[in-house]
């Protein structure tokens, strides 16, 4: 059976002082049945790492390179991720496709380097507006985890979150039948039918637990409700109660 994962997103926001938060989430949630993922800006890992000493939470990384070392000014490589507390790390989040026109031929090479520094990696895929106003969500989101997904994925060291990119940080979401088609598909489609898989996109509190009753649906990548501890701990709450 997939494991169950409330995976938080908190991009590039949080400062020293926002660390209460992370304090304060723990306290929430001493001992989730589902796994409990923080994904900080990197200058936020270490401190985090010390402060989730001892409990249960997990942290992760927001991206990294191909590399685990050498000249590349500005970025950070797995093993540094790891090496700072990280277990896990996103990878293909359609900011970085957007932004930084990250192709799924790299996400796969970045997974790999995860893997290689013992990190689980978190591969995003989902479609913008047009594409599903297009008819070929399936088309796009197989496609993306094709292309993204080394041949070696397992559930060790894998995880799949499907985000449609219309409905991140906009408070829209997809209709329960929308999500459980493409979870479905998914489904079917994994190298292992045990990697979770995890929807992304406007999660809040009041929606968490009609979205964690769909059957493919193993949990949450969540952004801005994760960086609240009252609204990511209610959305934990969802999660182990479903
Ligand atoms: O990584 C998280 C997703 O992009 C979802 O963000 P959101 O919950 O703010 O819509």
């Amino acid at each position: 059976m997939p494991c169950k994962l409330a995976a938080g997103n908190w991009k590039m926001n949080g400062l020293r002082a926002d660390l209460e938060e992370l304090r304060a989430l723990i306290a929430a949630q001493p001992e989730p049945d589902c796994g409990v993922l923080i994904c900080p800006p990197a200058t936020l890992l270490a401190p985090m790492a010390a402060i989730a000493d001892g409990s249960r939470l997990l942290l992760g990384g927001q991206d990294c390179h191909t590399g685990q070392s050498g000249a590349h000014t500005g970025d950070i490589s797995a093993a540094m991720l790891a090496d700072a507390g990280a277990r896990h790390v996103i990878l293909g989040h359609s900011e970085r496709r957007a932004d930084h026109g990250e192709s799924s031929d790299l996400v796969a090479a970045k997974a790999r380097a995860a893997h290689d520094a013992g990190l689980t990696a978190i591969i995003c895929v989902g479609e913008t507006e047009a594409e599903r106003d297009a008819g070929r969500t399936l088309d796009v989101v197989l496609g993306q985890l094709r292309d993204s997904t080394p041949k070696a994925a397992t559930a060790a060291n894998t995880v799949i979150a499907y985000e449609p990119v219309w409905a991140i940080g906009t408070g829209r979401t997809p209709t329960l039948a929308q999500i459980a088609e493409v979870h479905d598909a998914l489904r079917a489609a994994v190298p292992d039918a045990e990697i979770s898989l995890l929807y992304g996109g406007s999660v809040k509190p009041g929606n968490a637990a009609d979205i964690f009753a769909l059957a493919n649906v193993d949990g949450a990548l969540v952004g801005g409700a994760s960086l609240k501890a009252a609204d990511f701990s209610a959305i934990i709450a969802a999660l182990d109660a479903a």
